[in-house]
C-alpha cells in the first residue's frame, strides 16, 4: 500500500514492459492512467484490470506520444484532471524500427524529452506543484551497441544522457523531482519479436540470426523483473541521476561512472 493516493502515467502502457509496471503500481494502490496509441491493446488492458483491481483505479487514454499537443492535452492534463494530480511518470513507449528510423527518433527519444517536460510541469516545484519522480526507459543496446539496430542504439545514448542532465538539473533547480533511467537487456515483449521483420529492421534484418545468437548468449528476461526495477526507482527517495541495468547475468543493478574531470 506504499502508493496509496499516488497518480502515475505511464506511456505504452497497454502491452509488454509498460503494463507489467502499470499492475506492479496498482498492486501498491496507485492510480494509473495507461497511456498508448493502440486501441484494441488499451481497452483489453483496461478490461481486464478493471476485472482484477475494480473499477476507478486506472483509465485507458489513447495517445500517440509523439503528437506533442495530445500528449499534452489528451494525455497529461486528462490524467491531471481525472485524478487530481500526478506523481509517477514512466516514459516507456518505444520502438524497434530501422526502416522508418526518424520515427524510431520520435517515439524513443523526442517524446521521452517531451513525457519528461510535461512531467515536470505537472509536480516540479518550479510549477508550483508538490514534487514527483520520472523514469525514462532506456536499453542495454546503450552501452553494447548493436549492428542490428543502428538508430535504435543511438536513441537510448540520448536517453541516458538527457536523462542524467535533468536529474541534475532538478537538484540546482530545486524541482522536488527525481529522474532516473532504467536499461533493461532482452525482455520477452512483443517487440522483441519486432527482429525477424524487415518492415521492423529494414536492411539489418539481415543480421537476424546473428541477433538471435546474442539473445541466446545473454538470455532474455521477464516483463515482471523490469517492473520490480521501476517499483525500487520509484519508491527509494535516494535515488536520482541513477543508472539501473537489468540483465540476466547481474539482475538488477546500477551503472557506475567516474566523476566529471576534464
Ligand atoms: N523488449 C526488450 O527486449 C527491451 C525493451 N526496451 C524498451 O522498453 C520499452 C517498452 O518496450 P516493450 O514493452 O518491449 O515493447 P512492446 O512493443 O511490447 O510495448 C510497447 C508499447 O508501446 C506502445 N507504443 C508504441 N509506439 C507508441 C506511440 N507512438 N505512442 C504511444 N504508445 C506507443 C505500443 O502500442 C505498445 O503497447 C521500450 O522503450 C523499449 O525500447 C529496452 C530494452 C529491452
Ligand atoms: C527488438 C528490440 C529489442 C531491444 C532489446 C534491446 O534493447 C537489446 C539490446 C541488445 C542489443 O541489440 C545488443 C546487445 O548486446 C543488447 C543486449 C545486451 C544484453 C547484455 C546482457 C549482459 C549480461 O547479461 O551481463
Amino acid at each position: 500500500m506504499a502508493l496509496m493516493g499516488r497518480v502515475a502515467l505511464v506511456t505504452g502502457g497497454a502491452q509488454g514492459i509498460g503494463r507489467a509496471a502499470v499492475e506492479a503500481l496498482m498492486r501498491s494502490a496507485a492510480k494509473v492512467s495507461v497511456v498508448d496509441v493502440n486501441q484494441d491493446c488499451g481497452d483489453a488492458c483496461k478490461s481486464e484490470l478493471d476485472a482484477e483491481f475494480g473499477g476507478g483505479s486506472c483509465a485507458f487514454i489513447q495517445c500517440d506520444v509523439t503528437d506533442g499537443d495530445a500528449l499534452r492535452a489528451d494525455a497529461f492534463q486528462k490524467t491531471a484532471d481525472m485524478f487530481g494530480r500526478l506523481d509517477i511518470v514512466i516514459n516507456n513507449a518505444g520502438i524497434n524500427n530501422e526502416k522508418n528510423w526518424e520515427k524510431t527518433i520520435g517515439v524513443n527519444l523526442t517524446s521521452v524529452i517531451k513525457g519528461t517536460y510535461l512531467g515536470l510541469e505537472h509536480m516540479s516545484r518550479e510549477y508550483g506543484k508538490q514534487g514527483g519522480t520520472i523514469i525514462n526507459v532506456s536499453s542495454m543496446a546503450a552501452f553494447m551497441h548493436s549492428p542490428h539496430q543502428p538508430v535504435y542504439t543511438a536513441t537510448k545514448h540520448g536517453v541516458i544522457g538527457f536523462t542524467r542532465a535533468m536529474a541534475d538539473a532538478s537538484v540546482l533547480g530545486n524541482y522536488g523531482v527525481r529522474i532516473n533511467v532504467l536499461c533493461p537487456a532482452f525482455v520477452d515483449t512483443p517487440l522483441l519479436h519486432s527482429v525477424e521483420e524487415e518492415d521492423n529492421m529494414g536492411k539489418f534484418v539481415k543480421f537476424k540470426e546473428d541477433f538471435k545468437r546474442t539473445m541466446d548468449k545473454f538470455g532474455v528476461l521477464q516483463p515482471s523483473l523490469i517492473a520490480d526495477g521501476m517499483m525500487r526507482l520509484i519508491t527509494d527517495a535516494a535515488l536520482n541521476g541513477a543508472v539501473m541495468k537489468i540483465t540476466c547475468s547481474k539482475g538488477i543493478h546500477f551503472h557506475t561512472y567516474e566523476p566529471m574531470s576534464a
